[in-house]
């Protein structure tokens, strides 16, 4: 599945790691003195027992720094809290040296490293990295949460101060990761360096992806603003990177990409439960693309949850759909109401909807004709349909493999018809991507389903989540 595209983003992010790579400087060490070494083991150790009462301290100097300056420099800022921060979380050697708390917003706990402003530099950069904060979160248990939040009072420079931790303990992970099996693992997460890319670095790449995408049928529009998100991400900022550069541009390619497709996303299971019975929905799409398959998929998807359906067969102008539909019915065992070939779409769903309520049935499962977007009567028959039966949902169904093709469709039905979600089916023979990719960023409405085969049991939900692994993963 989408295994195109899973090539094309992994020559992006090769390029672009090499262009991180191409800039990058490693982060000064903030050793915090000579006999650091030696006192290392012992500070972490006694970190733990004493962390209390430099978490004290330590929100005392950061208050004492805001009141002392009250707008600071943003520098300087950074420096106060971050350093308070720091503190405040594990690092006792520096806090139980520092009589004075007004002195500590001056004297940073890396204020031992060469150059403070490189310390400033340090913490701007940390601040910008979504990587290397989430990495800092998992790694520093000890934080207390009230010293915290008082430290992190100036909302400016909330995240620096967390982040700018992590400058301060990567001085000690240089003198302490081989150190206890505990402080070990978090050295791990521990700022390795910096860099800064600069457009240019990645403007060819980043022609390159925008060529890759649009060759995977992903809308124009969608491609753009994918390129833009990574824009955002990567350049003219100093990022910094615990592990390796790699991680900071999967990051930044995963946040562009989920972006884009995580558009509307609700919690379909959730809106079944809480809807009054029965829920009736209706779908559409064009002929041959899976919308009678993907009905009988959920009617078992529904059955699986323990809900009751019926299905109806709105298509009343194709020869041979009451048979499709009936098939399905029969090898599923679910019950399905149809009319004559010819007949009023409308009254065959306001018929299903009557015998779900006569009978207690959960679900009622509308199939439409499958007309093309551009078909005047379309609009008639949904508009009618709607007065009628005034479904709870009007989902969308199109193939996956059609690429820009169901991206239009999708954009027109919903124009015409607004939909509440898609159902995005053969995905399973979809080696572009590029309409899951963009149905929801056109529309604002959901991917809800995929099909990933002709099975019954061969409907996946769409996780905006799984979808950007599933894009990224290592081959
Ligand atoms: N590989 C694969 N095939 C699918 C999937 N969903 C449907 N199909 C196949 O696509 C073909 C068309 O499916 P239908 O359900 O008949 O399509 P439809 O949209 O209802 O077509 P009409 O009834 O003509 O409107 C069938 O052979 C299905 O088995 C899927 O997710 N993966």
């Amino acid at each position: 599945m989408f295994d195109n595209l899973k090539k094309k983003l992994g020559s992006f992010r090769k390029d672009a790691e090499e262009a991180a790579e191409e800039n990058v400087e490693e982060v000064d060490d903030p050793d915090p003195g000579p006999d650091a070494d030696a006192d290392e083991d012992e500070d972490v150790a006694e970190s733990d027992v004493e962390a209390d009462a430099a978490a004290a301290a330590a929100a005392d100097a950061a208050e004492t720094a805001d009141a002392v300056d009250p707008e600071p420099a943003a520098d300087v800022g950074v420096d106060a809290d971050a350093d308070t921060d720091a503190d405040a979380d594990t690092d006792t050697d520096v806090d139980t040296r520092t009589a004075d708390p007004t002195d500590q917003t001056d004297q940073p706990a890396t204020d031992t490293s060469p150059s403070t402003e490189s310390d400033a530099t340090t913490s701007d950069a940390a601040l910008e990295s979504p990587v290397e904060t989430s990495a800092e979160t998992e790694t520093v248990p000890e934080s207390e949460p009230e010293s915290a939040g008082e430290v992190d009072a100036d909302p400016d420079v909330a995240d620096g101060s967390e982040t700018a931790e992590a400058d301060d303990e990567a001085g000690d992970a240089d003198t302490d990761n081989n150190g206890s099996t505990g402080f070990g693992r978090k050295a791990k997460s521990f700022v390795k360096g910096k860099f800064v890319i600069e457009e240019e670095d990645l403007e060819g790449p980043l022609h390159e992806l925008e060529m890759a995408l649009l060759s995977s049928d992903v809308e124009m529009g969608v491609a753009e603003e994918i390129l833009d998100n990574i824009r955002d991400e990567l350049i003219g900022e100093t990022r910094t990177f615990t592990t390796s550069t790699g991680a900071v541009v999967e990051e930044a390619l995963r946040d562009a990409i989920y972006d884009v497709i995580s558009v509307g996303q609700f919690d379909f299971d959730e809106r079944i439960a809480v809807e009054d019975k029965p829920v009736t929905i209706i779908f559409t799409g064009v002929n041959g693309v899976g919308k009678t398959t993907s009905i009988a998929k959920l009617s078992r998807y529904f059955e699986e949850r323990g809900y009751s359906t019926v299905m109806a067969n709105g298509d009343t102008y194709r020869a041979g759909a009451n048979e499709q539909i009936q098939e399905h019915a029969n090898a599923l065992d679910t019950k399905i109401i149809t009319h004559e070939q010819g007949g009023d779409p409308a009254a065959v769903l306001y018929d299903a909807v009557e015998y779900a309520e006569a009978n207690d049935v959960d679900v009622v499962l509308g199939d439409t004709a499958g007309r093309l977007h551009t078909d005047e009567g379309l609009m008639d028959q949904l508009e009618k349909i709607d007065r009628v039966v005034d479904p709870d949902m009007t989902l969308f169904v199109d193939e996956a493999v059609a690429g820009q093709d169901a991206v239009n469709r999708a954009r027109e039905f919903n124009n015409a018809a607004e939909i509440d979600g898609a159902i995005l089916t053969k995905a399973d023979a979809d080696s572009n991507g590029g309409a899951a990719i963009s149905v929801a960023h056109v529309t604002g409405r959901p991917i809800l389903f995929l099909g990933v085969g002709q099975g019954y049991d061969h409907i996946e939900r769409f996780d905006p989540e799984e979808m950007v692994d599933r894009l990224l993963e290592e081959e």
